[in-house]
């Protein structure tokens, strides 16, 4: 078994009277790459900033392999610098020689090699993504969080970016925490999907990264399942 780089342990977080995590627990451990999915509002950004160290619990403790472990998030929106350019905007206009080359392989490790001189704007949205990825990536994260970070793409485009973000990972030995909302995507990505309901983990099971169409889909049905499964006491819902 890999070593626990991070562990929730009897997380909570309240916001006022919204109680928006209810006592979650669950480790991730090295190398793995771990989804969250769950309906909107259930609590997936808010495990995220926790982990990330963007917020505290109410309650509960998050253990961290190493105190100065190092994570970097990307988000939806890609959170460019619109006036400078692709270079500038990995290599955060550090000139020096070395942070420069390593921008660059970098960028050709996302696939934008050529494209160094090109603005942001110049970009299509999975080219942005990339970027953005690519920025993540210079930080060489110990943890990298991804929160819908392929929500406003198209089909074709999410497709692709799915197939190379698995690939970048695991060519790069990552542990990567993903926030979606689709269960087909946490299911072709995710060595592990954990379904977030009201506040709680519910639900775990094996992913399907690197399986056949006919796995994913069975994975994605099983998660499915138990995100639209209407809570204790709650009306409606389908019923077999
Ligand atoms: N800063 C905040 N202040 C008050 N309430 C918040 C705050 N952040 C989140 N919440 C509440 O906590 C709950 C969980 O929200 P969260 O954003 O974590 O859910 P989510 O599953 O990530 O949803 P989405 O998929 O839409 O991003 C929601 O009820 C939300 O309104």
């Amino acid at each position: 078994m890999a070593k626990p780089l991070v562990t929730l342990s009897h997380l909570y977080k309240q916001y006022g009277d919204n109680h928006a995590l209810q006592d979650v627990s669950f480790t991730i451990h090295q190398g793995e790459f771990v989804a969250l999915v769950g309906m909107s509002g259930g609590g997936k950004s808010t495990l995220l900033r926790l982990i990330a160290q963007l917020e505290q619990p109410t309650a509960g403790t998050i253990t961290y392999a190493e105190p100065n472990l190092v994570k970097r998030v990307m988000f939806q929106d890609d959170r460019l610098l619109p006036w400078m350019t692709t270079l500038a905007n990995v290599s955060f206009a550090a000139h020096d020689a070395k942070t420069q080359a390593r921008a660059k392989e970098t960028l050709a490790a996302v696939g934008l090699a050529g494209f160094e001189q090109t603005y942001p704007t110049e970009l299509s949205g999975g080219q942005k993504q990339r970027l953005a990825l690519a920025r993540a990536l210079m930080a060489a994260p110990q943890l990298l969080l991804l929160d819908e970070p392929l929500g406003a793409l198209d089909a074709l485009t999410r497709r692709n970016m799915q197939t190379f973000i698995t690939h970048i990972c695991d060519t790069n030995h990552l542990t990567t925490l993903l926030i979606t909302h689709d269960v087909d995507e946490a299911a072709r990505m995710a060595d592990r999907v954990i379904v977030v309901k009201n506040g709680r983990a519910v639900y775990e099971t094996v992913g399907a990264k690197g399986q056949d169409a006919e796995t994913i889909a069975r994975v994605g049905e099983s998660v499915l399942r138990v995100i639209l499964a209407p809570a204790p006491g709650e009306e409606g819902g389908s019923r077999d």
